[in-house]
């Protein structure tokens, strides 16, 4: 589905000011890579987009019969509910409860994800990597038209964290929800995203909207992106000043 952000302004209660002349469109099926600055406005605007805070200037536009999941930086399970019960939970939901296919689908996901020895397990008996599939499971069960991710695989190790993204492609291909991924490595945005939305210091507002020239499937290692990176950063060194940290990133040797 597409999705329409035009936000003058977003200022909290406390005065700070988060966004400012924040104005973004993605295409249906578009996936999106929101990178910017620690504590410029990346989780308010996903809050603001899910409709979780209302108290904003501007708008926020996409089709009435569009479905949201929204996948955080911890996984959330509910510590006293199996695996199975933790996706039950968001499929009884009341605008769920008419599809027949819900659980079937519940049992397709959780075998793609080799989760389904895990069912009754629980989440304390579950890894961190482990964690994060059955949180994918129910980011997709429901079919979203739009899926809000931020920072999913934060303090995972690399080898787990590469293994959730190339999950989470076949995932997105399969099914095609828009995707807005909010990172703040400027690799795993160029390796999973059509296009990275570079923010500013907060306030944040867009400062380059970078279309990625990479063909599908992508290439997993991160030192095929190096030579990506370099172009990028060459031809746009802004966004070296200050607006990105890039602890992945050996910054090109000057002539
Ligand atoms: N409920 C709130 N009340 C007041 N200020 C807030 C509130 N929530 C967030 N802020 C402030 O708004 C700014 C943006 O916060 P936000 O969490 O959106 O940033 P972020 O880009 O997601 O940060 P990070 O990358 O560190 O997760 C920060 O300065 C934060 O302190």
């Amino acid at each position: 589905m597409s999705l329409s952000i035009n936000i003058p302004h977003k200022t909290y209660p406390n005065g700070v000011c988060a966004l400012q002349d924040l104005h973004l469109t993605a295409e249906r099926g578009e996936f999106i890579a929101l990178v910017g600055p620690s504590g410029t406005g990346k989780s308010t605007l996903l809050n603001i987009i899910a409709g979780l805070d209302q108290d904003f200037v501007g708008q926020i536009a996409y089709p009435p019969q569009a479905t949201l999941s929204f996948m955080f930086q911890e996984p959330r399970l509910m510590p006293w509910l199996s695996v199975a019960d933790n996706i039950r939970l968001v499929l009884d939901a009341p605008q769920y409860q008419t599809d027949s296919a819900r659980f079937t689908r519940m049992d397709t996901l959780l075998q793609q994800l080799d989760l389904q020895d895990f069912r009754d397990s629980f989440p304390k008996q579950l890894s961190g990597g482990m964690k994060r599939r059955v949180a994918l499971v129910r980011a997709f069960v429901t079919q979203p038209s739009l899926l809000l991710m931020d920072e999913p695989f934060q303090s995972l190790d690399e080898p787990t964290a590469q293994e959730l993204r190339q999950l989470l492609l076949t995932l997105w291909a399969e099914n095609a929800p828009t995707v807005l991924f909010v990172t703040h490595s400027l690799n795993e945005a160029l390796l999973l995203a059509d296009r990275v939305i570079f923010l500013s210091a907060r306030p944040a507002r867009v400062i380059l909207d970078y279309r990625v020239p990479l063909p599908r499937p992508r290439p997993l290692a991160t030192s095929a992106l190096q030579p990506l990176q370099v172009t990028l950063l060459q031809e746009y060194p802004a966004l070296l000043s200050g607006v990105l940290t890039l602890p992945t990133f050996s910054q090109p040797h000057s002539p």
